[in-house]
């Protein structure tokens, strides 16, 4: 195994010093190291934090390799700076035996780019109706912890009560996409002053907060986790803020895009920024950054959802719903939060890393660390192209934009899978 030598960086945003990066550790942190046999990289203006981890990846393998596959998600996820994925469970066949968590764990291995840790389904088929094999996905090679029907709610409230028991045996957690679906029928984006100009159904803000304010209870009921996906509206930071404040075991996320964009992007009737939940107003971007910054929302997850050309390019009404996020997480939130190293490093690395159970993850660089780490360059600027991206799509709602930040290095267990902000493999 080669060992890498980083010279004069700075790790979460600390004075500059050497790390020598040796057997898949961080082997040394100090000033003036040397290693005759190590490979050198100039760290000199670079921040290395710990590998990101993202609680919320679509990878579309099985089922829509046109999409994205196991493999080309993982090389967006490290050129994004990721070490860790949590891979959701609505493919086809849907995650929701022991048979395709271990086939997604695998295909992760085999890439060998980032680790991927299969969501398991919380009903058979993501139909809601009947418990899926929740324990044998525990115990299958995937050692599955977190569950989730993303892209549809968790609907009937017995359901979703058996589902949050059901894992606590194991402290599993259950991932809730909070949408009354009785609520958001033939919903295009979010109910308010713009879709009622642009004359599109409105998907309100009330479907998702009484979802989370069921389920909130609901795990207090049971003393279950609970985690709840893509968090978009001010009144839900106000549900989760008082059930924190009770002491429920709830931890919540916000994704890039609901975090700078808004329900105005759909006045160009481009279906790139049709997603779910909908973007919603300024207001609610604001106070999204104003729980992320104080703990009330505790991670930043990407919902990365590629989508294939024919599913996005299309009218309005008939595009998927989904954006790209992998590649342009980091920089988002630079843009967002600024060069708020720790926070950045809590919010997209050690968090998750904790809330999915992932060791080896989400640990700052120091010695006897895993070298599971990502150098970035805060002063580079670039304009994002979406031919460029390693996805296998290319709705990105960033086209154009110039953006902070750029990933020049991603190490997994010390060996490069980005180097010069170039996958290796
Ligand atoms: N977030 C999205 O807009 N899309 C998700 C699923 C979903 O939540 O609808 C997808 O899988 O494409």
């Amino acid at each position: 195994m080669t060992a890498y030598l980083i010279t004069s960086v700075s790790v979460v945003g600390a004075a500059p010093t050497d790390l020598l990066i040796r057997d898949g550790v961080v082997a040394e942190v100090g000033a003036g190291l040397s290693a005759p046999d190590a490979t050198v990289i100039d760290g000199t203006g670079l921040v290395a934090l710990p590998g990101l981890v993202d609680l919320h990846t679509h990878l579309r393998e099985p089922g829509r390799e046109d999409a994205e596959t196991v493999e080309s998600g993982s090389r967006a996820a490290a050129l994004g700076g990721y070490t860790a994925v949590c891979a959701m469970a609505n493919t086809s066949p849907v995650a929701d035996t022991a048979g395709v968590v271990e086939q997604v764990w695998r295909l992760g291995r085999e890439a060998g780019l980032v680790d991927v840790q299969p969501v398991g389904a919380v009903t058979v088929g993501l139909a809601g109706e009947r418990l899926a094999e929740l324990g044998a996905m525990a115990d299958s090679a995937a050692q599955v912890r977190m569950f989730s029907d993303d892209g549809h709610c968790v609907a009937d409230p017995l359901l979703m009560r058996r589902a949050l028991e059901y894992v606590k045996a194991f402290d599993g957690i259950i991932a809730q996409h909070a949408e009354e679906p009785r609520l958001t029928e033939g919903a295009q984006m979010h109910e308010g002053e713009v879709s009622t100009r642009l004359g599109l159904i409105g998907w309100p803000a009330v479907a998702e907060e009484a979802i989370i304010a069921r389920d909130v209870l609901l795990a207090e009921h049971v003393g279950s986790r609970l985690h709840v996906c893509h968090v978009s509206t001010a009144g839900s930071v106000e549900v989760l803020r008082q059930a924190k404040a009770r002491g429920v075991r709830v931890t919540a996320e916000v994704t890039p895009h609901h975090l700078l964009l808004t329900d105005e992007r759909a006045e160009s009737y481009d279906p790139v920024f049709k997603v779910n939940p909908p973007l919603r107003t300024s207001a609610d971007v604001t106070a999204l950054r104003a729980a992320l910054a104080d703990g009330v929302i505790d991670i930043i997850a990407t919902d990365h959802a590629p989508h294939a050309v024919e599913d996005k390019e299309c009218e309005w009404a008939y595009a998927r719903p989904g954006m790209l996020g992998l590649e342009t997480a980091l920089s988002i939130a630079l843009d967002v939060l600024g060069p708020e190293w720790d926070l950045i490093a809590e919010r997209m690395s050690r968090t998750p890393a904790r809330i999915a159970g992932l060791t080896g993850h989400g640990v700052d660089p120091a010695p006897g660390a895993p070298a599971n780490l990502t150098l970035v360059d805060p002063a580079v600027r670039r304009t994002i192209e979406p031919a460029e991206l390693a996805s296998r799509s290319r709705n990105t709602p960033y086209a154009r934009m110039t953006l902070p930040g750029r990933i020049v290095a991603t190490f997994l267990r010390g060996e490069p899978t980005v180097l010069d902000g170039k996958a290796v493999k």
